[in-house]
């Protein structure tokens, strides 16, 4: 089964994660942008902001799912796959291109291989700023909060309009308590 962890930046997916791979040792963890070989350097280019265009950077994004969608999803689709982002983050970042046209070139990108589950841990503007303001900021997160939470908007309302398995979870939670409603709602 291949299961989703949706989230803005700082949201606690990574943290979520570390967790989960002690939950279920047997699972296959990976990530977008980023699971493959040719994903880690589209990643290294688009976080360091070598695209000019956005409409670039949208494909450099549909580049990595492909390639992450044949070696990473595909090839495990009969273990637990957890991955960190999804399509579902390509359609919500992509702020300026139309859902339904995002949606087409996904399904293209993913050959039609969407996760079955989707986690979204969801962000207070308040918390948001005090998690940014801890860390070095990339190109994307230098956008600001109001970007990122328009973003946090987005992936909720792509979640609902394709009707994917969910659970929206508060993300300003106790850390073990968002481990416990993610464990359950994979095991369920
Ligand atoms: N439930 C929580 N309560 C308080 N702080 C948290 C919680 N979960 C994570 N954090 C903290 O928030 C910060 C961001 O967490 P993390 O790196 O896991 O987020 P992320 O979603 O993976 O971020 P990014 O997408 O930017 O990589 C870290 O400093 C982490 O310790
Ligand atoms: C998959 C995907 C991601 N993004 C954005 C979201 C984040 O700002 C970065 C990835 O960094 P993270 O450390 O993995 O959170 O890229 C995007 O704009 N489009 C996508 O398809």
């Amino acid at each position: 089964m291949y299961v989703a962890i949706e989230g803005i930046d700082t949201a606690g997916k990574s943290t979520q994660l570390d967790i989960l791979k002690g939950k279920f040792p047997n699972a296959v963890f990976t990530k977008e942008p980023g699971g493959t070989k040719l994903g880690l350097k589209l990643r290294e280019m688009i976080l360091n902001g070598e695209a000019n265009s956005s409409l670039a950077e949208m494909f450099m994004f549909l580049a990595d799912r492909a390639e992450h969608t044949k070696e990473i999803i595909v090839k495990n689709q009969n273990k637990l796959i957890i991955s960190d982002r999804s399509f579902i983050s390509g359609i919500a970042y992509a702020k300026d291109k139309k859902i339904e046209d995002l949606i087409e070139l996904n399904r293209l990108a993913t050959s039609n291989n969407f996760p079955k589950k989707v986690i979204l841990l969801e962000l207070t503007k308040d918390e948001l700023q005090k998690r940014l303001s801890k860390k070095p900021n990339d190109s994307i997160e230098k956008r600001g909060l109001d970007y990122l939470l328009d973003i946090q908007a987005r992936l909720r309302e792509t979640i609902i309009k394709l009707d994917i398995e969910h659970i929206f979870i508060d993300a300003s939670l106790n850390i073990k308590d968002i481990e416990k409603k993610i464990e359950d709602f994979i095991n369920e």
